[in-house]
């Protein structure tokens, strides 16, 4: 008993003072630890919203967008996490009953609402940007183009959303920031990587946006915009080309072949045996045909078709001019192009009609697209509707127009050849997000894209937890060592029980 005391006394291990000193080392280092992995830990996921409306000549669509709250400052973040299409046509339709154009947002406005958690309400942005087609009505009749925009004015107001106004884009705007959305989305800003261009074909108007080592905003400067983002200088090309949008084209292909105002038509790019009585009337009420309205035409016309791709393009290729240029070389029209430079993203009508003819692969030789598409549209009407029942009349009524356009758009318009033509690559979306202009317009208005690259930490977060760990375990270990005087000694001796 007492030899068992004695023990206890000399094994400073039994010291009150070294078990208090040993608990607080340990104490101390675990605390250290758990404070350096706390103040690290990624905080629960708080996301902030945007919305942005996109009132295109054809149709309205509400995309909401959503990013981690406290990364406002970092790219490839920010996503879309849903969007609505708005029933019934563009606002610019709306003319006659302005009212109703506001109207016909409600629904995916309240959709948005349930969508964006309520406290995100007041805090996020609502923008609504159009474009072609209210362009057009602007240009033919401003008065009802205001009335228009009062009316969707007033209907937003009445949203919980930060609402930013409503307002035109001009063709530059929607150019660039279609080009900025591709880019953002495929991370290539952030990174300083080689841009792709953008092409984007609407209803009523068509961009081009590319970056071009030979162009430096000198030659032609309406069609420079310059950016700098994230500490690089982008001297961006871009050009729209109002009333190039694949529906205005159409109109501008029939008013070709009505230009002396038959009673009927036969149209190599629709197919053989469709045939549909059409009012002039509406034929030409557009700016971008309304001057070449034929006197004394009858009120309606018949439209049958024929199919012949050829004889198409033909047709197609007289809606673009190309005997001037003033400058070192153009596209169409006299619009200055420098040469066409890396890859390119064709979104939109491109994708639609490109996708439904089967025909996104572009490492198809251009010779053999071609071919399937003269097969296609010499394909007679009855069969095309029995084998697409489901599809809407309209656009595959139009598909072998649409399709045409597309190629004859990029080859003879844009100077694609058979060796660019495999640069294009037919795209809808990008990591989920659509591609179009209305992500890039709001990064660009919630300033989301710095001018400069970001500080980063000088260690990512597990490395810097890791560096922690170590020298915690290294000084509990220098701890344990630095006692090694007061550790109990074993007796060499046998002990004898
Ligand atoms: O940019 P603007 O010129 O104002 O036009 P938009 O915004 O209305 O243009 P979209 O990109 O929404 O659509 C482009 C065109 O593609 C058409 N379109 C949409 N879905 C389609 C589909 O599935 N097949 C064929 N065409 C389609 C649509 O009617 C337009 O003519």
């Amino acid at each position: 008993m007492s030899t068992q005391r004695e023990m206890k006394e000399k094994n400073p291990w039994h010291r009150p003072v070294t078990i208090i000193i040993t608990v607080i080392g340990v104490i101390a280092i675990v605390a250290l630890v758990t404070v350096a992995v706390l103040q690290n830990w990624p905080l629960s996921q708080k996301y902030k919203y945007g919305i942005v409306l996109d009132a295109g000549s054809s149709h309205t669509a509400l995309y909401i967008y959503e990013w981690p709250a406290e990364k406002d400052n970092n790219t490839g973040r920010v996503e879309q996490t849903h969007s609505c299409t708005v029933k019934g046509p563009g606002i610019s339709s709306y003319a006659s009953a302005p009212q109703k154009a506001g109207e016909s947002l409600t629904e995916c406005m309240q959709e948005a609402v349930h969508r964006v958690p309520k406290k995100r309400h007041h805090e996020t942005p609502l923008y609504l940007g159009a474009t072609a087609g209210m362009r057009l009505l602007n240009v033919q009749n401003s008065s009802a183009s205001n009335k228009v925009f009062q009316a969707v004015d007033e209907a937003l107001r009445e949203f919980p959303f930060a609402f930013q106004g409503a307002r035109i884009l001009s063709g530059q705007e929607e150019g660039a920031f279609g080009w900025v959305t591709v880019n953002y989305l495929d991370d290539r800003l952030r990174q300083g990587l080689e841009t792709n261009g953008a092409l984007d074909l609407g209803g009523a108007s068509t961009q081009i946006s590319f970056v071009s080592s030979n162009y430096d905003g000198s030659e032609s400067p309406s069609n420079s915009v310059n950016f700098r983002l994230y500490g690089n200088d982008y001297n961006l090309y871009t050009h729209s080309f109002l009333c190039y949008g694949k529906d205005q084209a159409l109109r501008m292909t029939l008013a070709q072949q009505t230009r002396s105002g038959p009673t009927s038509i036969l149209d190599p790019c629709f197919h053989d045996g469709y045939s549909e009585t059409k009012e002039y009337s509406k034929l030409y009420d557009s700016p971008c045909v309304s001057d070449r309205k034929p006197q004394e035409a009858p009120s309606t016309y018949i439209h049958t078709g024929k199919g012949n791709f050829h004889q198409c393009q033909e047709i197609v290729k007289s809606v673009f001019n190309f005997t001037h240029c003033q400058y070192s070389q153009c596209s169409f029209n006299g619009i200055f192009q420098p040469h066409l430079q890396g890859p390119f993203g064709a979104f939109s009508a491109y994708y639609f009609v490109m996708n439904f003819l089967k025909l996104t692969n572009t490492s198809i030789p251009l010779e053999q697209v071609k071919e399937k598409l003269a097969h296609y549209c010499a394909t007679p009407w009855t069969q095309i509707q029995k084998q697409y029942p489901n599809v809407k009349h309209k656009y595959l009524a139009e598909y072998c127009f649409s399709g045409t356009y597309i190629l004859t758009l990029l080859t003879e318009g844009y100077n694609f050849t058979s060796e660019s033509y495999p640069n294009i690559k037919f795209i809808k979306e990008i990591k989920g997000s659509d591609a179009g202009w209305t992500l890039g317009y709001m990064l660009n208005l919630t300033n989301m894209i710095p001018a400069e690259a970001p500080d980063s930490p000088p260690l990512p977060h597990a490395g810097y937890i890791s560096i922690v760990t170590v020298i915690a375990v290294l000084l509990f270990v220098l701890f344990i060592l630095s006692m090694r005087p007061f550790w109990p000694q074993c007796s060499k001796e046998p002990q004898i029980i």
